[in-house]
């Protein structure tokens, strides 16, 4: 066990080999309509207020403050889109929600306080200024910080440029990603299984986390286990993605190539993790025809392996190509463990599905934790962090890293 610890690097330094120089691919122009998830490269400013001018709050009456408490005629009717004409001390006017207020307005009642007979609207009294208005530039005010650059374009963020006028977005290019699946008994679902045979789970798996992640997958392949035919596919993909991902291969058998097809093309930053699951994953690089240098991210065949290895590398190496903090780390938090577990010298990622109630977060492991065991990720919304030579009984609190999105 002592010389397995030795061998092994921690993670602190593979995501240091991992992200040694990585840095924010270029960016491109895209419509706002185009742009969902993807990741701003500039900052952008607010070029005008919003709300662009004062309006009203509520369906109801706008009128000066001074003139609360009294009898006023309605002098004119403002909607949406409506260009007001100038109030008058000693009237009011219609207004509907959104409405620009009428000059010599300050604020607005809401209609189900006003009694209206005959023309005349009789308000209550004591209405503060500005009541029901909402002032122009409360939301944004030109000049100002919009969204920081880096920032990825969710729901919100795509109604903040839209209410600029804003169509088209500058942000990062979405790294490509080739995806070798390595394995002779690895073939894909829809033909009948030979004896030996399995289906590739892994591939669909990760291409739906790679996008997930903000990357596009450029290329799915089948790799041969033969050292030749590997290098071939790794060199290929190389030509044409800035990551390449590959899946089994990196153990210690006769049939295991992709470290040394790696070794031969370019670099093997680290290999042999002190993480459980997905010790033999291997990290390095090549340089292409292009001169480009692209990253590979060689994870283990299980299955488990993989899902672990691209949250816990793959998504912080998208996020620093795409120049997005949030996406360095997975967010932290801590929860009661519901059960026991013991780990040798390498940090164990459990798969767990964490519970919020008032009682606080608890965090409950599926039964069978083996990497082969793909059940283990289907329900689970967090990897529990226990750290190596330690033990956690029920009751203990864990550090979890919540899978979020992206
Ligand atoms: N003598 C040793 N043997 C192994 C060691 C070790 O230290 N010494 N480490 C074990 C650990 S831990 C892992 S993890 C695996 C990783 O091995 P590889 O990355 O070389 O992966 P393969 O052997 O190619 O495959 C492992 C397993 O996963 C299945 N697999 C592969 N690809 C897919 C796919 N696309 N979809 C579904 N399943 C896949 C494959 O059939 C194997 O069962 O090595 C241990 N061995
Ligand atoms: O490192 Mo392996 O992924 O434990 O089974």
């Amino acid at each position: 066990m002592a010389s397995e610890s030795n061998a092994l690097a921690p993670i602190k330094q593979a995501m240091q080999a991992l992200l040694h120089e990585v840095g924010p691919l270029i960016s491109e122009n895209i419509p706002l309509a185009d742009a969902a998830g993807r990741v701003l490269a500039e900052p952008v400013a607010a070029q005008m207020d919003v709300p662009p001018f004062d309006n009203s709050a509520m369906d109801g009456y706008a009128l000066h403050h001074a003139d609360a408490g009294s009898s006023l005629p309605i002098a004119s009717r403002v909607a949406a889109g409506d260009t007001p004409l100038a109030l008058e001390r000693g009237t009011c006017a219609r207004i509907f929600t959104g409405g620009a207020l009428p000059r010599g307005a300050d604020c607005v009642v809401m209609q189900e306080k006003v009694t209206v007979t005959d023309g005349i609207a009789t308000l209550p009294g004591d209405i503060p200024q500005g009541d029901n208005v909402r002032r122009r530039g409360r939301d944004v005010t030109a000049g100002n910080l919009l969204l920081e650059a880096g920032t990825r374009l969710e729901a919100a963020a795509l109604g903040h440029l839209a209410g600029q006028g804003i169509n088209v977005v500058n942000v990062r290019k979405k790294p490509r990603v080739a995806l070798l699946s390595t394995g002779d008994e690895i073939i894909d679902p829809g033909i009948p299984l030979a004896p030996g045979q399995i289906y590739n789970t892994n591939r669909p798996m990760l291409v739906s986390l790679l996008e997930r992640f903000g990357a596009e997958v450029v290329q799915t392949r089948h790799v041969p286990d033969d050292a030749q035919g590997t290098r071939t596919c790794l060199r290929e993909a190389a030509e044409i993605a800035d990551i390449v991902v590959s899946t089994g291969g990196v153990s210690v058998g006769e049939e295991d190539h992709v470290k040394a097809a790696l070794e031969a093309l370019g670099k093997l930053n680290l290999w042999r993790l002190a993480i459980r699951p997905g010790k033999p994953l291997a990290l390095g690089r090549i340089t292409n025809s292009h001169n480009q240098v692209v990253r590979v991210v060689g994870l283990p065949g299980n299955p488990v392996s993989g899902f672990v290895g691209a949250w816990l590398f793959l998504r912080p190496l998208i996020g620093a190509m795409l120049s997005c903090n949030a996406m360095a780390e997975l967010p932290s938090l801590w929860a009661t463990s519901d059960f026991s577990t013991s780990t040798g010298p390498r940090q164990h990622y459990m798969r767990v599905r964490l519970s919020f109630s008032r009682d606080g977060i608890h965090a409950h492991a599926f039964a069978d934790q083996n990497s082969g065991v793909l059940s283990s990720c289907v329900g689970a919304n967090a990897l529990a962090v226990v750290p190596p030579e330690s033990q956690i009984a029920p009751g203990d609190s864990l550090e979890c890293l919540w899978l979020t999105s992206p």
